[in-house]
């Protein structure tokens, strides 16, 4: 069997980033850099006051009381080129530049004007609230690297150093084929041996939370002519992902019609539970992977392999999801030879610990388990028997945008 680290190394091997598009800044929220983003303008582009009141000479303030001619008014937007003279102060407020000659801002709190006189009462030093040009960045540094997700943070600084336009990457689009003659899609008539086709949607839904844009290709039907058509359809996307008929790979229909189409196939089974058999495949350069049908085993299987895959098609590189140590909430008995993932819950205890307590029931058909964990136990092959208090290695669920 193969282990998890290999098959991940391995369908990673076969994916490049998707080519760049163009988006506006204002769409950029989740998108993933293709070029490097630098500064367009200094910021701020002069030397500002970072407060309202006063711009002076600090010598003139050096003693205090002190008092000022106040010689013109600078609001934000505004500028006053003539230089202070020595005795003189400009009204000033909190973002507008700070006029030649100024050297610190003397606080409103700190002054008492009366006509065009100011008494200031607590001086400020050479530089007090004065924010000078390049302070935040300079033109031409670089703000943002070429890989990265864009946060709400990052728009607004590639915004702020002027980018109307930003290169990304396009979003990695995966298509979905769910197989069977079994399945039938939410809300169909169900026939009496018929269950619904969970996965596509909980697949579909994985992939954009991902950053990834999600084609349906519907159910597959056991004919093969019917089958090639929704194969058809995959074209134009970075990934297919096929559900059911893992583990009976080469008397599936959608592998015998994926191999007359000439794909390279190889199967593999993995030492991992949920999700032993998998697929993979590659289609005139479209890469595929079978997942299994087991609801829980293709969520976990996307959890551990599609989520590098789609990082790795976006442009972010390759990455192991997220990984947290936990205290076990219940003894676990020792471990076959798969490397296990056990639903589990989540919760901090008295000391703020991290505890985590598997469900007594870990069937890879149970959804309602998966969806109410918020981690998986991870348990390496042939480990012990674990009591409680132990150490585990946890993958957390609840990680924002990349949940299952
Ligand atoms: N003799 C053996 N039997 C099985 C083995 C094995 O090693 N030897 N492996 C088991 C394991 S582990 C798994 S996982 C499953 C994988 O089976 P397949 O990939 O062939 O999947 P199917 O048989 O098509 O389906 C399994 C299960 O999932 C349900 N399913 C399928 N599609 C959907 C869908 N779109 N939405 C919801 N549920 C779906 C299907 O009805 C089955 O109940 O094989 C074990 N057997
Ligand atoms: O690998 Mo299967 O997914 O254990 O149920």
């Amino acid at each position: 069997m193969l282990s998890v680290a290999d098959a991940r190394t391995r369908i990673l091997a076969g994916l490049r980033p998707c080519p760049s598009e163009t988006v506006s800044v204002a769409d950029g929220l989740g998108r993933v850099l293709a070029t490097d983003v630098h500064a367009r303008v200094d910021q701020p582009p002069r030397a500002v006051s970072a407060m309202d009141g006063y711009a002076v000479r600090s010598a003139d303030v050096a003693e205090t009381p002190a008092e000022l001619r106040i010689v013109a008014e600078v609001p934000a937007g505004s500028n006053r080129d003539t230089p202070l003279a020595p005795g003189e102060a400009v009204r000033i407020f909190t973002g507008a530049p700070v006029p030649p000659e100024a050297d610190a801002i003397v606080i409103q709190e700190n002054a008492a004007r009366e006509g065009d006189r100011v008494t200031v009462h607590t001086g400020s030093p050479a530089g007090k609230w004065v924010r000078p040009a390049g302070l935040d960045f300079a033109r031409g540094e670089r703000g943002l690297a070429a890989g990265r997700r864009l946060t709400a943070r990052d728009v607004s600084l590639a915004a702020a150093m002027n980018h109307p336009w930003l290169s990304v990457h396009r979003r990695p689009r995966v298509a979905i084929l769910a197989t069977g003659d079994e399945v039938v899609l939410p809300g169909e008539p169900l026939g009496a041996n018929q269950i619904v086709s969970s996965n596509s949607m909980g697949l579909a839904a994985f992939v954009r939370a991902r950053g990834g844009e999600p084609v349906n290709l519907g159910i597959a039907r056991d004919d093969p002519d019917a089958l090639g058509a929704h194969l058809d359809a995959a074209q134009g996307c970075d990934l297919l992902v096929t559900i059911g008929g893992a583990s009976v790979g080469e008397h599936d229909h959608v592998h015998s019609v994926l191999a007359a189409k000439g794909a390279e196939m190889a199967f593999w089974k993995i030492a991992m539970r949920p999700g032993k058999p998998l697929m993979f495949s590659s289609l005139a350069g479209l890469p595929v992977v079978g997942l299994p049908g087991n609801p829980v085993s293709v969520l976990v299987c996307a959890h551990i392999f599609l989520r590098p895959a789609l990082d790795v098609l976006a442009g972010l590189g390759a990455s192991e999801p997220p990984s947290v140590q936990a205290a076990l909430g219940a003894p676990l008995d020792a471990n076959g030879e798969r490397t296990d993932h056990l639903r589990a819950e989540l919760h901090r205890d008295d000391t703020g610990a991290l505890v985590a307590t598997p469900f007594a029931r870990q069937d890879s058909s149970m959804l309602s388990r998966l969806a109410a964990a918020d981690g998986l136990i991870v348990r390496a092959p042939h480990a012990p028997a674990a009591e409680t208090g132990e150490t585990v290695t946890v993958l957390p669920l609840d990680d924002g945008p990349g949940a299952v």
